[in-house]
C-alpha cells in the first residue's frame, strides 16, 4: 500500500539548522525509513534565494521518501496542511547574549505563525519550537492557536538531554546507550536542571555510581546548562548540526515512542505536576507512545532538585510576564 505523504513544515529553512536538518528529514530520519515526507519551507523573502538552492540540493539527492518541496515566505501557506512544524526560523543569539535577550527580536515571529498553525494545519499537527527563546516561543504560538489542542506545542530541550547524556557517558566511562532515565527541567536556559538523580548507568543508579557531589554541582550542570554559549564561545555560530540532530530525536520520539524502561525530556505544557505551574512550557521527564507524551509521575524530588528546579521555573514566569508585556500572549 502506498502510504499518503506526510507534510513536514520548516520554517528558517534557509539557515544554519535548516541546512543541517532537512536532509536528514528527506532521508527518513525523522519519521521512519518507510515514511514519505513533503517539505514545505518557510522563510523571509531576503531567504528565499537561499531557500530555492537547498531545495536544489534536496532534489540532487533523489531521496525516495521525498514526495515534494514547497516554498514559501507565507506563513499561510507553509503552513497548510502540515502535519508537523519544525518552528526554527529566528535569529541565533551571538556571543554574551541569554537567550533571553531574545524574546522581543523573536517573540513576534511565533504569533502570526501560530495564528497560521491554528487556521491551515492540519488536525494531527504537532509542533516542535526550536527558535530561541524556545519554551517562551512555543508559548506564544500555542496563544496564538486556540483551536489546536494545547498539548500539541513543545518545546526542545532535547539538545540539553543528548548534552547530559554525552557528559554522564564520559564521566562513568558507560557508553551513551547504558544511560537511561536522565531528565532536563525547567528552561532551555543557563537555569535549566539536568537532573541524574533518577538516572541509571548501566542498570546502577546514576547519582551513586557517580558519587561525586561536587562534579555534579559544579561541573556537570553548568557544562550542560552552559554548552549552548561554549559552542558559540568556540564555533562564532550558535549550535546547529547538534541542534537538527535533537529535533530528529524529539520528533522521532514524540511520534515513535521511547523505549521500554526509559524516558526523554519534552518542554511541554505543565499540567501542574511537580509543582510547575499550569501552563507554562517546562521540561520534563516524559514517556512516549502511539503519538502522545505523558510525565513520569511519583519521582522523588530532594532539597538539592527541587531549588534548581524551582529557579529554572520562575524564570519561565519571568518570561511569561514579559511577552505578556509585550502583548504576545
Ligand atoms: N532549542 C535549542 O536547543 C536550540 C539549539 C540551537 C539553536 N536554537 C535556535 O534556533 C534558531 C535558529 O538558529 P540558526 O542557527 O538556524 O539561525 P540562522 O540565523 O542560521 O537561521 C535562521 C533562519 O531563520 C530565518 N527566519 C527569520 N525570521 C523568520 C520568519 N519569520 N519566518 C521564517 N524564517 C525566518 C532567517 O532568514 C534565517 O534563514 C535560533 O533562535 C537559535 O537560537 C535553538
Ligand atoms: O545557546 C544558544 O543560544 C543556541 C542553542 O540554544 C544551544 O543551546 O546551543
Amino acid at each position: 500500500m502506498t502510504r499518503t505523504p506526510v507534510n513536514v513544515t520548516v520554517t528558517g529553512a534557509a539557515g544554519q539548522i535548516g541546512y543541517a536538518l532537512l536532509f536528514r528529514i528527506a532521508s527518513g530520519h525523522l519519521l521512519g525509513a518507510d515514511v514519505p515526507v513533503k517539505l514545505r519551507l518557510l522563510e523571509i523573502p531576503q531567504g528565499l534565494k537561499a531557500a530555492e538552492g537547498t531545495a536544489m540540493e534536496l532534489d540532487d539527492c533523489a531521496f525516495p521518501l521525498l514526495r515534494g518541496i514547497d516554498i514559501s515566505d507565507d506563513p499561510n501557506v507553509a503552513f497548510d496542511g502540515a502535519n508537523v512544524a519544525l518552528l526554527v526560523g529566528a535569529r541565533p543569539r551571538t556571543k554574551g547574549m541569554e537567550r533571553g535577550d531574545l524574546l522581543e527580536a523573536n517573540g513576534g515571529i511565533f504569533k502570526p505563525q501560530g495564528k497560521a498553525i491554528n487556521d491551515h494545519a492540519a488536525d494531527d499537527i504537532k509542533v516542535l519550537v526550536v527558535g530561541n527563546p524556545a519554551n517562551t516561543n512555543a508559548l506564544i504560538a500555542q496563544a496564538a492557536a486556540p483551536d489546536v489542542p494545547r498539548e500539541r506545542f513543545t518545546a526542545m530541550t532535547r539538545l540539553d538531554h543528548n548534552r547530559a547524556l554525552s557528559q554522564l557517558s564520559k564521566k562513568t566511562g558507560a557508553p551513551v546507550s547504558e544511560i537511561r532515565k536522565l531528565t532536563i527541567w525547567g528552561n532551555h536556559s543557563a537555569t535549566q536542571y539536568p537532573d541524574i538523580f533518577h538516572a541509571e548507568v548501566a542498570g546502577k543508579n546514576a547519582a551513586e555510581a557517580v558519587n561525586d557531589q561536587a562534579w555534579l554541582a559544579d561541573d556537570f550542570i553548568p557544562t550542560v546548562a552552559k554548552r549552548g554559549a561554549a559552542i558559540i564561545d568556540a564555533r562564532g555560530a550558535s549550535s546547529a548540526a547538534s541542534a537538527a540532530n535533537a529535533a530528529i530525536d524529539h520528533v522521532h520520539t514524540w511520534v515513535n515512542g521511547t523505549a521500554d524502561g526509559d524516558w526523554t525530556s519534552m518542554g511541554i505544557p505543565s499540567d501542574g505536576s511537580y509543582g510547575v505551574p499550569e501552563g507554562l512550557i517546562s521540561s520534563f521527564p516524559v514517556t512516549t507512545k502511539d503519538g502522545k507524551y505523558e510525565i513520569v509521575q511519583g519521582l522523588e524530588i530532594n532539597e538539592f532538585s527541587r531549588t534548581r528546579i524551582d529557579a529554572s521555573v520562575k524564570e519561565l514566569s519571568e518570561e511569561r510576564d514579559a511577552v505578556r508585556g509585550l502583548g504576545l500572549l
